[in-house]
């Protein structure tokens, strides 16, 4: 990711998290849009541990509020696992990913490009971490 908001976004929430999340970027691919996915998705998954916990960010998936996404992160640490989190590019994640992925997780109906959508991730996460210590970062009101 160049320098530039995005990347200061994702900077700003990454800098407190704990433990300190890695990125893996995986070079944009050419070809067909399902040759890019296919091709994308190869790179995607030679990234996983085979026992890893990948959670994929797909419009396709499930959205849960910020409580419920922190105790899935909780589940995932709990059972002595940190989380990979799988983001596609501009075509969008091959269906070999979210197979692969043990959740998929939309954060809304609505498309956002890759890279905001590293930092709304990394904000997610700090606000899972607020959750999980009782932080008033988060504050829960609605019944
Ligand atoms: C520009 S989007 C890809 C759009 C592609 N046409 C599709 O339908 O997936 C790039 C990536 O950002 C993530 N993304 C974008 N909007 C999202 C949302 N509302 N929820 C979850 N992930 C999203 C997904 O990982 C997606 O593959």
């Amino acid at each position: 990711m160049k320098a530039g908001p995005e990347a200061a976004l994702y900077a700003h929430y990454a800098a407190r998290l704990r433990p300190p999340p890695e990125v893996t970027e995986i070079p944009e691919a050419r070809g067909s849009a399902a040759e890019v996915r296919r091709r994308e998705a190869a790179g995607l998954l030679a990234t996983l541990p085979e026992d890893a916990v990948a959670i994929a960010l797909d419009l396709g998936g499930e959205a849960p509020d910020s409580e419920a996404f922190a105790r899935l992160i909780a589940r995932a640490e709990e059972a002595g696992k940190q989380p990979f989190f799988l983001i596609g590019g501009a075509e969008g994640l091959d269906p070999s990913v979210t197979t692969r992925a043990r959740h998929v997780i939309a954060l809304g109906p609505m498309t956002w490009p890759h890279f905001l959508v590293r930092g709304m991730l990394a904000e997610q996460l700090y606000r899972a971490q607020a959750i999980r210590a009782g932080h008033p970062y988060h504050r829960a009101w609605r019944p």
